[in-house]
């Protein structure tokens, strides 16, 4: 399966949440509504369908012809600002899509259909700029911080990647620097195992520096490409936290002044509009050059995605559609927008 028929097939709940609610507003008012009798009609299919060529372009399937149409008016715009806060698109972010999508259009007959295409362009929009995947240097290693909340998704996105990259012919060691966490070092070294790709670990509790350090060493000495190191993501101290990251960030410049090459943040798509708040914290703790979001299979909250893109611009790197390997890909804004509405 394609990895857009996989987000397609598994955003589903997002899609349909926003899918419905467009189709909801325009179909919405009972029939014989006085108020809005004459802006919702159903379009008739034509009498003659066109044939050939002028067919092929303008010859709509008839369950499109006969959709129900709403005139765009303020009420309908509200309605559909109101749908795009609840489905995490955030207040910022609805008021402006809908705005652009008003533009020119105000009294025009819309289908839901319609909307959804304009809905997805304004998406694709705002989202193309910030879909850029990890960038590789060729520096080596080149060093990614791994940084999120526990249970975001950091231990698996790490595997996904690591075994990806090990495909691709590239060289990667693992640093479990959550050393705190014995579960997730273990989760660590079963990814490992699974991609063929060394994972360094220290004792439980021991300065996860001096393990960033160590796997400098062992990444330099053994020519890898690329060297990814766990965090821990413990939010409930967060000094302690920054000062963790700071030690590892500091000590690994002992060796590479540029490192680390990337700090990817780790963010889990089922907390909806938590991912913004995640973000501002990370961003406060360690320089976050970029996300990757995952468990954007069976959640309704993707659209949490478009408020991050439209409000920090950080590069989207990947996406996470499952607990496998192959179900982290590069972020596609066009095949997202599409699938996130429905289309
Ligand atoms: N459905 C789904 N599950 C995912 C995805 N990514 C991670 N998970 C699951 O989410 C859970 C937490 O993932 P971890 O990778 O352990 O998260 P972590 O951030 O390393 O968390 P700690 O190890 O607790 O620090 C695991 O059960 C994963 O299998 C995804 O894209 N989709």
């Amino acid at each position: 399966m394609s990895f857009f028929s996989k987000l397609r097939e598994r955003l589903t709940r997002s899609s349909s949440k926003i899918g419905e609610g467009l189709d909801d507003i325009v179909g919405e008012g009972a029939p014989g509504d006085p108020e809005h009798e004459e802006d919702r009609q159903v379009e008739p299919a034509p009498a003659t369908p066109p044939t050939g060529l002028v067919g092929r372009l303008f010859n709509r399937p008839e369950a499109q012809a006969a959709e129900p149409r709403r005139a765009l008016d303020d009420e309908m715009l509200e309605e559909l600002e109101d749908m795009l806060v609840q489905t995490d698109l955030g207040v910022e972010t609805a008021m402006r899509i809908s705005a652009n999508i008003a533009e020119g259009r105000m009294g025009r007959r819309m289908s839901s259909t319609e909307l959804k295409e304009l809905l997805a362009a304004e998406i694709t929009r705002i989202m193309t700029p910030v879909a850029r995947p990890l960038p590789l240097y060729s520096k080596k290693p080149q060093v990614v911080l791994v940084v999120g909340v526990n249970g975001a998704g950091k231990t698996t996105t790490i595997g996904k990647l690591a075994s990806q990259f090990k495909a691709a012919g590239k060289s990667v060691v693992i640093a479990a620097g959550d050393t705190f966490r014995a579960a997730a070092v273990e989760q660590l070294q079963i990814w490992g195992e699974r991609a063929g790709v060394p994972v360094m670990v220290a004792a439980q509790g021991s300065d996860p520096a001096s393990l960033a350090f160590d796997a400098m060493t062992k990444a330099e000495a053994d020519g890898a490409d690329l060297l990814m190191i766990d965090t821990a993501g413990r939010l409930q101290n967060r000094q302690d936290l920054m000062e963790e990251l700071a030690k590892i960030v500091r000590v690994i410049r002992k060796k590479d002044p540029d490192a680390p090459h990337n700090t990817l943040l780790v963010l889990d798509a089922t907390t909806g509009q938590n991912a913004i708040n995640q973000v501002e914290t990370f961003r406060k703790l360690a320089d976050v050059s970029g996300l990757v979001m995952t468990k954007l299979d069976g959640t309704a909250r993707g659209g949490v995605l478009v408020a991050l893109a439209d409000r920090f611009g950080l590069p989207i790197h990947a996406i996470g559609v499952g607990e496998q390997i192959e179900d982290l890909d590069a972020f596609e804004p066009e095949e997202f927008a599409r699938a996130l509405v429905g289309l």
